[in-house]
């Protein structure tokens, strides 16, 4: 199969993760859209929005998913953030099976609590920004996806298998 599988989910929900294991067992190539931004611009994306804010972020983001979404037979994970934009939705529709990895926002929190790698939980009450990007995002993961997983207090080997079933069933 060809297709491109792309992942999308909050930040925490193992799309870099289950990605880079799925394209290895499907042999596809595989990128993340923001290792490919870091790798563009030579800086990690912290210093990206120190310097160009999130605005300046998302338009690289969307600059980047246009382009992968133009490759074929790749594993993609999105970052968080790539659902924002209603262009970046169609393409990522357009361009593959997406799926949905998703988790409870406690279980998000202890997994990207002691990453300081994500600039938007550096905040106050990280705990609390993940309940306002879960309820803003939500649906319009839901909106991109044709398959939804839920990866609550499953090892990342049960998930992968369970993906690579309904990949098989489609
Ligand atoms: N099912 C799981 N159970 C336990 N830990 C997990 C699971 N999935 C991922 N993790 C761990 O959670 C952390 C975040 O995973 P990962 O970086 O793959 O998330 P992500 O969705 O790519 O996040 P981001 O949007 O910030 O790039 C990693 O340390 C990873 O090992
Ligand atoms: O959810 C988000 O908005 C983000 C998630 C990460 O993957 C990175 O793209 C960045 O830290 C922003
Ligand atoms: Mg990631």
């Amino acid at each position: 199969m060809a297709t491109n599988i792309i992942f999308v989910g909050l930040m925490g929900a193992g799309k870099t993760t289950i990605g880079r294991i799925i394209a290895k067992h499907l042999h596809k190539t595989f990128y993340d859209s923001d290792h490919e931004i870091e790798r563009r611009t030579g800086v990690s994306i912290p210093v990206i929005f120190e310097l160009e804010k999130e605005d300046g972020f998302r338009r690289r983001e969307a600059s980047v998913i246009e382009e992968l979404c133009q490759m074929q037979d790749i594993v993609l994970a999105t970052g968080g953030g790539a659902v924002l934009l209603p262009e970046s939705r169609q393409q990522l529709k357009e361009h593959g099976v997406v799926i949905y990895l998703r988790a409870s926002v406690h279980e998000l929190w202890l997994r990207t609590r002691n990453d300081k790698n994500r600039p938007l939980l550096q905040s106050e009450n990280p705990r609390r920004k993940l309940e306002q990007l879960f309820a803003q995002r939500d649906p319009l993961y839901r909106e991109v996806a044709s398959i939804i997983v839920d990866t609550g207090g499953q090892p990342v080997s049960a998930i992968v298998h369970q993906i690579e079933q309904k990949l098989t069933d489609l």
